[in-house]
């Protein structure tokens, strides 16, 4: 299959080990694979926006299940699953976290933009605060890793969450490196609604040491 990366996730450079990962994923996953993620990704937001009359519940349980079991079928071990590992698409085929879409970066900031759907909503359309420290991680981590920086882990991450982050609108986020001591990064972000600040956060990651699981 050829998930069609966009044009500027393509050009992000991707350390050997990650290049390797993904591109194992890529060449093992299925025609129509980043259809089916994308189809759960807005399942989850539908769910979650939707108040629906018995009849449609107990069809759409139907449907699930059967979709359940269709992939349940064909469970792989995690070293094997497709899902998460298409680095070059800005949701990486998952549906955990929202897609995060890199519009630049350098080896020690980038510049994204991510929206989140009624799925990460808490109350009020506002983003859930376990979703937004989601998304840092997220952020951070793939600066952490980006370039030729050895695959590293998240060792904390500490938010503050300055004002409401809402659901359903193109929202900026920003991650800066901003010191390397052996193999602890320190990280920061920031995320923005327009210039409204939202949330920041900083993050201490280590890189493993080779062959560390
Ligand atoms: C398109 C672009 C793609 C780019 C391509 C990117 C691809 C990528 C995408 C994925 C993006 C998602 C990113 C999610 C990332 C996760 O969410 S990772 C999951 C969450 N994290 C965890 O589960 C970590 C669990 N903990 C561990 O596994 C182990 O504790 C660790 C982190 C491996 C460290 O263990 P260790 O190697 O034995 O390290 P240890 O000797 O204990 O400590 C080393 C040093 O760190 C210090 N340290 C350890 N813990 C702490 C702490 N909490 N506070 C302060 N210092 C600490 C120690 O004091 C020590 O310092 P020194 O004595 O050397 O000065």
């Amino acid at each position: 299959m050829t998930p069609s990366p966009e044009p500027a996730h393509d050009r992000v450079p991707l350390a050997p080990f990650w290049r390797q990962w993904s591109d194992r994923a890529v060449a093992r996953a299925p025609a129509g694979w980043t259809g089916l993620i994308d189809e759960l990704r807005d399942l989850q937001d539908a769910a979650a926006a939707s108040a629906p009359p018995a009849e449609t519940v107990a069809r759409a349980t139907a449907l699930l299940a059967d979709a359940r079991r269709l992939l349940a079928a064909h469970t792989v071990a995690d070293d094997e699953q497709l899902y998460g590992k298409l680095l070059r698409l800005p949701g990486r085929g998952q549906t955990l976290s929202p897609p995060l879409r890199l519009l630049s970066w350098t080896a020690t900031e980038i510049v994204g933009e991510v929206t989140f759907g009624r799925f990460h909503s808490g109350s009020n359309d506002a983003v859930h605060g376990g979703a937004v420290a989601l998304l840092f991680d997220e952020a951070l981590g793939r600066l952490s890793d980006l370039d030729d920086r050895p695959p590293s882990r998240t060792v904390s991450l500490r938010v503050e969450f300055r004002s409401l982050t809402p659901v359903g609108r193109p929202l900026t986020v920003r991650a800066r490196l901003l010191g390397q001591d052996g193999r602890k990064r320190r990280l920061a972000g920031v995320l923005r609604d327009g210039e409204r600040l939202c949330a920041e956060a900083d993050g201490l990651f280590l890189a493993l040491r080779p062959g560390q699981r």
